[in-house]
């Protein structure tokens, strides 16, 4: 793990945690204040950034790079819970709770996060009404992603891979002349997060491919040509 000094890039880090969508709109000051103490690592793929049941004091802003949420059932089963990346925060539960974390939190990339102190974190939701507005709907976006996953819980397998594509372009998505870019994630992790075999994952996809409801413009990412298309084959 590198971590920046601020004596090294303490311009560059705190222009890049400002730039977090959650402090877009925020008064000028108040970010200014708020991101004063927050240190920005990297991360090679695969660590653990926090573990169940841990206390933690910090709330993590993705600046590059995806992370999994991750928990394990009753079997010891590992159970992917949701894939996130830039530009979305995690590790906000437990301050807010004031209980240990809820689920462990590993990079599938490298991965640029900022670690703000949960008591800054927790003073901006007290005292500066659109941070909670914020706040509430990351949390009401989670809520709908989940209900969604298990309305599909029952459906046929391209549903439900059909259904992971459109959340992480619904959520990770980059826009572009062709389509809407996802990283092209370990068939292994749409597994986990759909429930279904890796096995079947690699053969829905490669039926979509096929049918140019996906493409791969190159190894790391897979192009959604018309969301439209994909979500109309959802039963
Ligand atoms: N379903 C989910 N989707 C996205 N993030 C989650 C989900 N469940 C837990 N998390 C995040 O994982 C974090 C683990 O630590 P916390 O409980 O502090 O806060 C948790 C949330 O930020």
């Amino acid at each position: 793990m590198v971590e920046r000094h601020k004596s090294r890039g303490e311009l560059n880090q705190r222009e890049l945690i400002k730039s977090a969508p959650f402090f877009e709109g925020l008064p000028e000051e108040i970010v200014e204040r708020t991101t004063a103490q927050v240190v920005v690592r990297e991360h090679p793929s695969n660590q653990v950034i926090l573990l169940e049941n841990d206390w933690g004091s910090s709330v993590y802003f993705i600046l590059e790079g995806w992370v999994k949420i991750r928990t394990y059932n009753l079997d010891g089963k590992e159970v992917t819970l949701n894939i996130i990346g830039k530009g979305e925060l995690f590790g906000e539960m437990a301050p807010l709770e004031e209980v240990p974390r809820s689920t462990d939190v590993i990079t599938l990339a490298p991965t640029t996060i900022g670690n703000m102190p949960a008591s800054d974190f927790v003073n901006l939701i007290h005292t500066e009404p659109k941070a909670g507005i914020r706040l509430a709907q990351l949390m009401a976006r989670r809520l709908r992603q989940v209900n969604r996953r298990l309305r599909l819980r029952e459906s046929d397998s391209t549903s439900r891979v059909a259904d992971i594509l459109l959340f992480l372009a619904d959520g990770q998505g980059t826009k572009t002349a062709e389509g809407v870019e996802i990283p092209n994630l370990p068939h292994r992790e749409l597994s986990s997060l759909s429930g279904l075999a890796r096995e079947t994952v690699t053969r829905v996809l490669s039926k979509l491919e096929k049918k140019k409801l996906i493409v791969r413009p190159d190894r790391d990412t897979l192009c959604i040509p018309d969301l439209g298309a994909l979500e109309r084959l959802m039963v």
